[in-house]
């Protein structure tokens, strides 16, 4: 077999005790991503280091790129490890972006695309073609963009950039992706008039995803008004301007993080994740207070988070709706507490990777489990588990969700457990790590 490949149906192991181990957790993928949008947006050059290296990542460098960015990858100066200087030159087209099925690169980027000169073509995996795009095609089209997607409102598409967009105020639904108002205020410093994004929606999911882009908007020099910083509910304005090129290190992915935390909750063992920062706009961080309350403890320092299982898993009762991303791991835990649980708020999962309610419902049920879906979440009440495959429908998060269960119920075969190359590529060398294995 080829480096790094992994067998179709992938043997999870089964942890023959507690897990005690320290895992440094690669570079998160949603701060990779915006960091690489921005440094291309600014007017002078910047580094980005530390940077997530996945599939995710690779399709917005590649994209980029097209588009005539030049992003040198290396070696920091400084020599602390790998970085990525970004060299910000005229957008252009004809070009080809390949967006796969990464939510940020079919979101992010056709806002810069209308900034190019040139049509940009975007296309991508099938699941691309079925995921919400009418939140950013809309509002491109209202800011004065012109797009071509045979009116489905959907990929593949083409936007037709003429070096520069009027930007001005706009209206949308955001209920079905948080990532619609992350892409319009990413680029809207180059948008003539800026933006003002209104959110009419009911609902609006991922909130502190809004509130990353948004402090990263400030760090390189973007002036953001925000429902936070005594704006009107559900608006955000960003004034036009030049962005700075800066040299920003990416946090660990904490989201990532949650697997191996869960072995530590799983196993009753203890886990460290060095570098977990201590103040983040991360969803991942509210794992602290979700996993205690499912029974382990954590302590935050400045070397890093070490989290700590009782042994004991509980149930727990939770609106998911800022952190939809965790619910996979959740769930996984959730199928092997002492109590049942109730997961709310994360109706928008079934337009993620996956369908993911009735992807967990399904694959925890065919291994004995007893998971029913809400509308707008899941009811699992625990029971012993067996063996089986756990599909993945090509989902990163549900091949790591297995790999949690598999951890205490023998047996388990992942199907395509490479899927989790889409942010975290070295997940079976990582988890077979953590197992001293
Ligand atoms: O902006 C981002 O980086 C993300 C926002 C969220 O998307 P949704 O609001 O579509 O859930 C999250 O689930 C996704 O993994 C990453
Ligand atoms: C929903 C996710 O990804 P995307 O950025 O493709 O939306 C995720 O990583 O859980």
């Amino acid at each position: 077999m080829a480096l790094n490949a992994q067998p179709a149906l992938w043997p999870a192991p089964h942890a023959s005790g507690a897990v005690d181990a320290t895992v440094h957790v690669p570079g998160s993928k949603s701060v990779t991503n915006r960091a690489l949008v921005l440094a291309a947006l600014a007017s002078e050059p910047g580094w980005v280091r530390r940077p997530l290296r996945s599939r995710d990542t690779l399709l917005m460098a590649a994209a980029l790129r097209a588009m005539g960015i030049e992003i040198e990858e290396g070696i920091g100066p400084d020599g602390s490890g790998e970085a990525w200087r970004v060299l910000p030159t005229g957008l252009r087209g004809p070009a080809t972006v390949d967006v796969g099925n990464a939510g940020t690169v079919m979101r992010f980027l056709p806002p810069v695309a209308a900034l190019a000169d040139g049509p940009i073509r975007f296309d991508g995996d099938p699941r691309s073609y079925e995921r919400p795009l009418t939140g950013v095609i809309d509002a491109l089209r209202t800011l004065g963009a012109r797009i071509d997607d045979d009116s489905r409102g959907a990929l593949p598409l083409t936007v037709h950039g003429s070096g520069a967009l009027d930007g001005g105020p706009v209206e949308i639904d955001a209920s079905s992706s948080s990532q619609f108002v992350s892409a319009l205020l990413l680029s809207a410093p180059r948008f003539n008039q800026g933006v003002e994004v209104r959110h009419i929606g009911a609902t609006l999911p991922s909130l502190p995803h809004i509130r990353m882009t948004v402090d990263m908007l400030r760090s390189v020099g973007a002036q953001v008004d925000t429902p936070e910083s005594g704006g009107e509910p559900n608006v955000w304005r960003v004034t036009p301007g030049a962005l700075l090129g800066r040299d920003l290190t990416i946090e660990p992915d904490l989201s990532n993080a949650q697997p191996f935390l869960a072995a530590a909750l799983v196993t009753g063992g203890k886990v460290v994740v060095p570098d977990w920062p201590t103040r983040t706009t991360q969803p991942g961080d509210q794992l602290r207070q979700i996993f205690t309350e499912m029974g382990g403890t954590c302590e935050l320092t400045d070397y890093g988070l070490a989290f700590t299982g009782s042994g004991a898993i509980h149930g727990i009762d939770v609106d998911l709706s800022e952190v939809g991303e965790l619910t996979p791991g959740i769930a996984a835990v959730a199928a092997l507490a002492d109590s049942p649980s109730t997961l709310r708020g994360v109706a928008h999962l079934r337009l993620h990777e996956t369908d993911r309610l009735a992807a967990l419902t399904k694959e925890i049920n065919e291994l004995g489990g007893d998971v029913t879906e809400t509308a707008d979440g899941l009811h699992i009440r625990p029971r012993p588990l067996h063996g089986g495959v756990f599909h993945t429908y090509d989902d990163h998060r549900m091949a790591t969700a297995g790999a949690i269960i598999g951890l205490a119920v023998k047996d388990v075969r992942i199907e395509n457990v490479a899927t989790t190359a889409k942010t975290l590529p070295d997940f079976p060398e990582l988890w077979a790590g953590m197992l001293g294995n």
